[in-house]
C-alpha cells in the first residue's frame, strides 16, 4: 500500500468513528420482503431529545459522556466566552453520532441528512437566549464573529457576519433540546494518531529545487492529533433552496409558469418556510428543474428544490407583470400570463437501490472492460473503492480506474451523482470521465484521466511551495471553480486531497460525489464538506451557495502555507467550535506573505458569504499575477514521489 493511500486510509480511520455519512444504506431495505398490512412500522422521525440548560457559567443537562467530552475538549473558560459557537459544535457533534450510529460503519466523508429522519437538534431554552442576549448585550457585540474581526478586508461585509449560532439563540424556543439518534452511544475519543508524517520533509521556502528538511516548528500540539485528509463531510437536505439576488453572469433560472395568486408568498415567507407549507413544492415544476433533479440532486446531496420553484414563480410572476405593464393593450396577453397554473405536489424522494442501478445501466458502456484494460498496480484507496492506473490494451494510454462494488456501496446515488457529473462536464481542470462499465452488476469500474503526480496533500505536507507556485495551484483551480460555477455546479469538498497533480505539473479538480446544482440566487442547507475546511455557513447550518466552495479554497491555500488546515491538531468538537467562533482563521505566518496573497486570503476567508468574492474576482485578483509556471511543480511532485517511493 503506498503511503498516500495508508495515510488517507490512516485518517478515515479516525475521522470515521467521529463522522459518518448519512445516507441511509438501503440495500438491506431493498431486500426485505414488503411488509404485510398487518405489520406496523418501527417508529421513524423519532426525536430523542436532551434538556440543555446554560447558567452563564457551564452547560448542564447533556448526558454524561457528552459532558465529559465538552469539558475534555472545550475549556469552561472558551465556553463561557462564545455558548454560541458551543452550540454549534455539540449540534455538528451531535448529527455526526446519529449519522454514526445509523449507518455503523465508516466513510471517508461524513454526511448528515437534516431533514426526513431522525431529528438532530441542539436548541436552548428562551430562559438560556435570554441570559445570551444580556450577555451580547451587555458585551456589546455578538459572541459570533464580527464583521470586523473575521475579515481584514477593506470590502464591505453586509450581513451575516453575526454567524448562524447568533441565529439558534435568537429565536424564542422555549425547549433546550439536544436531540440524538434513537439511542445515545457513547461517544468514542479521537484516538492519538502519530504527527504526520515524522519522514524527512521536502520544503522550499526560496522556490529553488526542493530540499529534504521539516516544515517549521509549530507550538507542540495538544494530545489528541488526528491526521490530515479524508475527515468528515456532512450532508443535511432540509428544504434548502432559498430567494436571494441573482448572481450576475449566471445563467437565468428556467422560465415556469406564473404561481397563482392564492399560492404566492411574500419574499419573506418564502424564504422561512423552505417551501414545506406551501401548496406547491414541487421538485418537477418545469422541465429544466426536473433535469436537474434528475441529474444531479438525485444523489444524497440533493436537497428539496420545492422553495426554488417557488422562488422562480414568483419572480417569473413580477415578469410577468413588467411584460403586462408594458403590453398593457394586449388583454389577451395579461390573460394568458396572468392565468394561475396550478402545480401538482410531488415530494422529492431518494432513490431506491434498484433506481440508481436502473439509472447507472442507462450511464455505463455495454459489455466488460476486462479485456480492454490491463491493470498495472493499485494507486489508491478510497472509502468507496480502489483506484488503480492500466494501460489500454494495445496501445501506451495510461488511464486510472476506480472499481467498486457496488451493491454495498454506503452511499449509491453520491456515487451515481459523481458519474453522472464526470460525464457532463468537462474542463482541462477536472480530472475528465473517459467510461464506466457495470460488471456482473456489481463491480463497478469508472475509467478516468490518470493523474501520476498522486495528490496536493502530499505535496503540500511534505514540501512547501512558495508563494508563485501556490499561486498556479489557485489559479488552477479557481478555472474548475469558475466553470463549474457558470454551470450552477457546487463541489462542496475542496481541499487538497480532492486535487490531482500531473507529472507535467497539470493541476486538476476531483472527488464530484459532493457536487451539487443549485441554480442562481439559489441556496441550500444540505450540510456537506469537511469540517476543517467547511465554511461557517455550512457549519451553522444556514443556507449558502457556491461561495463555500471559495472558503474552501482560501483553507486550502492555508494548507499549502502551513501544511495542514486550521486546528486539525484539535479534537473534531474543538476544531468545530473553533471555527464557529472565530470565523476567519488565524494566518500564522503573516509577515512572510505577501500583501497580495494576504488580500486574496481575506477575500476568500470571509464569513459573510455575500461580502466573499466569487471566481471572477479571485481570477483576476494581483496575486494570481504572481503565478510561475506549472511546470515549476514539477520538481516537488517528483521530489514527493520519489520520498513516498522510497518508503514502499
Ligand atoms: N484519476 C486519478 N489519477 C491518479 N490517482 C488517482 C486518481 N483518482 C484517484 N487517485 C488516487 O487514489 C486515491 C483514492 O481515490 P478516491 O477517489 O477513491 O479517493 P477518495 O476521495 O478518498 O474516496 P471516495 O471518493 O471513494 O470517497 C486518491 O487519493 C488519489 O491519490
Amino acid at each position: 500500500m503506498s503511503t498516500t493511500k495508508s495515510s488517507k486510509v490512516r485518517i478515515r480511520n479516525f475521522i470515521g468513528r467521529i463522522f459518518s455519512p448519512g445516507d441511509r444504506d438501503r440495500g438491506d431495505e431493498e431486500m426485505k420482503p414488503s411488509s404485510s398490512a398487518m405489520d406496523i412500522s418501527q417508529p421513524y422521525n423519532t426525536v430523542h431529545r436532551v434538556h440543555v440548560g446554560y447558567d452563564g457559567q457551564k452547560f448542564s443537562g447533556l448526558p454524561a459522556p457528552w459532558m465529559d467530552i465538552l469539558l475534555r475538549d472545550i475549556s469552561l473558560a472558551d465556553q463561557k466566552s462564545n455558548p454560541n459557537a458551543v452550540v454549534t459544535a455539540l449540534k455538528f457533534y451531535a448529527q455526526s453520532m446519529k449519522e454514526t450510529e445509523k449507518t455503523k460503519f465508516m466513510t471517508t466523508n461524513s454526511v448528515f441528512t437534516n431533514s426526513d429522519d431522525d431529528e438532530v437538534d441542539v436548541q436552548l431554552t428562551g430562559e438560556v437566549t435570554e441570559h445570551l442576549r444580556k450577555l451580547r448585550c451587555s458585551n456589546g457585540t455578538s459572541s459570533s464573529p464580527s464583521p470586523s474581526a473575521t475579515s481584514s478586508s477593506a470590502r464591505p461585509l453586509t450581513n451575516g457576519n453575526n454567524s448562524s449560532s447568533t441565529n439558534h439563540l435568537s429565536n424564542s424556543s422555549t425547549e433546550a433540546s439536544l436531540s440524538f439518534g434513537s439511542e445515545l452511544r457513547s461517544i468514542p475519543s479521537p484516538s492519538p494518531v502519530p504527527n504526520s508524517e515524522s519522514a524527512p520533509q521536502l520544503k522550499n521556502l526560496t522556490g529553488d529545487a526542493p530540499k529534504l528538511h521539516p516544515r517549521s516548528p509549530y507550538p507542540p500540539p495538544p494530545p489528541v492529533l488526528p491526521q490530515r485528509t479524508k475527515p468528515p463531510v456532512v450532508i443535511a437536505t432540509n428544504n434548502g433552496i432559498t430567494n436571494t439576488p441573482p448572481v450576475p453572469g449566471k445563467r437565468v433560472p428556467p422560465k415556469v409558469p406564473p404561481k397563482p395568486q392564492h399560492l404566492k408568498i411574500s419574499s419573506n415567507s418564502t424564504l422561512s418556510s423552505s417551501g414545506s407549507s406551501s401548496p406547491i413544492n414541487n421538485t418537477n415544476t418545469t422541465s429544466s428543474v426536473r433535469s436537474v433533479g434528475n441529474s444531479l440532486s438525485n444523489g444524497s446531496c440533493a436537497s428539496n428544490t420545492s422553495s426554488e420553484a417557488d422562488v422562480q414563480l414568483i419572480s417569473n410572476k413580477e415578469n410577468t407583470k413588467i411584460v403586462g405593464d408594458a403590453n398593457a393593450n394586449d388583454v389577451d396577453q395579461l390573460l394568458v400570463e396572468d392565468e394561475p397554473v396550478r402545480v401538482r405536489q410531488q415530494q422529492k424522494q431518494k432513490l431506491t437501490d434498484s433506481e440508481v442501478l436502473e439509472q447507472l445501466r442507462g450511464i455505463v458502456n455495454p459489455g466488460s472492460p476486462i479485456s480492454k484494460y490491463e491493470m498495472k498496480k493499485q494507486i489508491g484507496l478510497g472509502a468507496s473503492g480502489t483506484v488503480y492506473v492500466a494501460n489500454v490494451a494495445g496501445t501506451s494510454n495510461v488511464v486510472a480506474v476506480k472499481r467498486m462494488a457496488f451493491k454495498t456501496q454506503p452511499k449509491k446515488e453520491m456515487l451515481l451523482t459523481e458519474i453522472k457529473v464526470m460525464k457532463k462536464y468537462r474542463h482541462p481542470n477536472l480530472v475528465n470521465y473517459i467510461e464506466s462499465y457495470l460488471v456482473e452488476a456489481d463491480d463497478l469500474w469508472v475509467v478516468m484521466d490518470y493523474l501520476e503526480g498522486g495528490n496536493l496533500t502530499d505535496v503540500v505536507v511534505k514540501t512547501e511551495l512558495d508563494e508563485g507556485q501556490i499561486a498556479a495551484v489557485l489559479q488552477e483551480c479557481l478555472k474548475a471553480l469558475d466553470f463549474l460555477h457558470r454551470h450552477s455546479i457546487v463541489h462542496r469538498d475542496i481541499k487538497s486531497d480532492n486535487v490531482l497533480l500531473g507529472m507535467n505539473g497539470e493541476v486538476k479538480l476531483t472527488d464530484m460525489g459532493f457536487c451539487a446544482q443549485i441554480q442562481p440566487g439559489a441556496k441550500r442547507n444540505t450540510v456537506v464538506g469537511t469540517p476543517y475546511w467547511m465554511s461557517p455557513e455550512i457549519l451553522n447550518k444556514k443556507q449558502y451557495n457556491y461561495k463555500v466552495d471559495i472558503w474552501s479554497l482560501g483553507i486550502m491555500a492555508l494548507e499549502m502555507i502551513d501544511g495542514e488546515p486550521p486546528y486539525l491538531r484539535e479534537t473534531p468538537l474543538k476544531a468545530i467550535y473553533l471555527i464557529a467562533q472565530n470565523g476567519k482563521p488565524e494566518i500564522k505566518r503573516k509577515n512572510d506573505l505577501s500583501p497580495d496573497f494576504l488580500d486574496f486570503l481575506d477575500r476568500c476567508l470571509v464569513v459573510d458569504p455575500d461580502a466573499r468574492a466569487d471566481t471572477s474576482e479571485l481570477l483576476a485578483h494581483p496575486f494570481l499575477k504572481r503565478a510561475k509556471p506549472l511546470s515549476s511543480l514539477i520538481p516537488y511532485i517528483k521530489a514527493v514521489k520519489e520520498q513516498l517511493g522510497e518508503r514502499k
